[in-house]
């Protein structure tokens, strides 16, 4: 059952030098309890697209065609009280650098405390506190930290902060933008650990924004890749790594090392375009070792094919 249904999203940047369409038409539907990691290089859309489902996007951008379903409800066409009431509560969001939303000044239990308040999921002060406890017990921080403030934790420790406190308020989804980019891969794989942990245990779909394919193919139920603004690859985890069908998704896979395999690193020729002038047809095709005629020309949609999956390649 689709927790959340993307139909056709447009989101544009509207610069000085031109409209950069940083997500332009994309349609994803996720699956409740699933784990789906949106992978891509760097500028193609991935946090544009995380965004834009709690209606985070600020200007220059602005959403400009498509729908956001989240259990029915279009959150496109909501306002906002109405708005508030999703963002947090139905959908929480973890990000990169979690300094740039806890305060500095305030204790991490107060503040996981405070947003139980708010979204009123507790009903006096003590209530809250002892919620907010039991939400860092439940990423591994003894409740007894609840006094700290931010600066006194490690990295990993600030980002299973600020997942016990997107958790609290017991969303049903935790879109999650590069939250382990910062940290080293140990305290990564801790991190990873527990968001696969609430998906398990407590049902939490996950989508995960990510450049690493690697790390979306260890954790991820399925996989949708992103190229210059577009979906051009989706699939279950295992198969879109171990049988890429999109030329894009094969030569990501081959640009990145394999710890398990010892096979030569090929980065991808070329740069991704610039979204304020995408190349006609298929936007890979100047990239593309496999480049027909026609793909110079005809702009490919996502197609489903067998085994729950979908590709835009015109010549596969
Ligand atoms: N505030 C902004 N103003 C103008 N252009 C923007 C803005 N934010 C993003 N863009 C552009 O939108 C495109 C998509 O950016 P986005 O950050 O969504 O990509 P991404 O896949 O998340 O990249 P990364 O892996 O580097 O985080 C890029 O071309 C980027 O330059
Ligand atoms: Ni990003």
């Amino acid at each position: 059952m689709a927790v959340l249904d993307i139909q056709d999203l447009k989101v544009h940047y509207y610069t000085l030098t031109g409209i950069v369409r940083a997500v332009d038409g994309v349609s994803l539907s996720v699956n409740k309890g699933e784990w789906i990691s949106i992978v891509g290089e760097s500028g193609s859309g991935k946090s544009t697209l995380a965004l834009s489902i709690p209606r985070l996007i600020m200007p220059p951008g602005r959403i400009v065609g498509g729908r956001i379903l989240y259990s029915g409800v279009d959150l496109l066409s909501l306002a906002g009280e109405e708005l508030r009431r999703y963002r947090g509560r139905e959908i929480g969001m973890v990000f990169q650098d979690p300094t740039a939303y806890l305060d500095p000044y305030r204790t991490v239990g107060s503040q996981i405390a405070e947003s139980l308040l708010e979204h009123g999921l507790a009903s006096s002060g003590s209530e809250a506190e002892s919620m907010a406890g039991d939400a860092l017990e439940l990423v591994g921080i003894p409740r007894d930290r609840a006094s700290v403030y931010p600066h006194q934790l490690s990295g990993g420790q600030r980002q299973r902060v600020a997942i016990a406190a997107a958790v609290a308020l017991e969303p049903k989804i935790l879109i999650a933008d590069e939250p382990t980019t910062a940290l080293d891969v140990v305290v990564q794989a801790k991190i990873m650990d527990l968001m696969k942990k609430l998906q398990e245990e407590r049902g939490l779909t996950v989508m995960l924004v990510t450049h690493d394919i690697g790390l979306a193919a260890e954790y991820s139920d399925r996989i949708a890749v992103m190229y210059a603004g577009e979906l051009v690859e989706i699939g279950p985890a295992e198969d879109v790594v171990s049988n890429p069908i999109h030329p894009y998704t094969e030569m990501l896979i081959k640009s990145v090392p394999d710890p398990w395999e010892d096979r030569e690193v090929k980065p991808i020729p070329g740069s991704p375009p610039d979204l304020r002038n995408p190349p006609p047809g298929c936007r890979f095709h100047p990239r593309c070792p496999l480049r027909q005629p026609l793909c110079t020309n005809t702009r490919p949609s996502l197609r489903m094919v067998d085994g729950g999956r979908g590709h835009s390649c015109l010549v596969r």
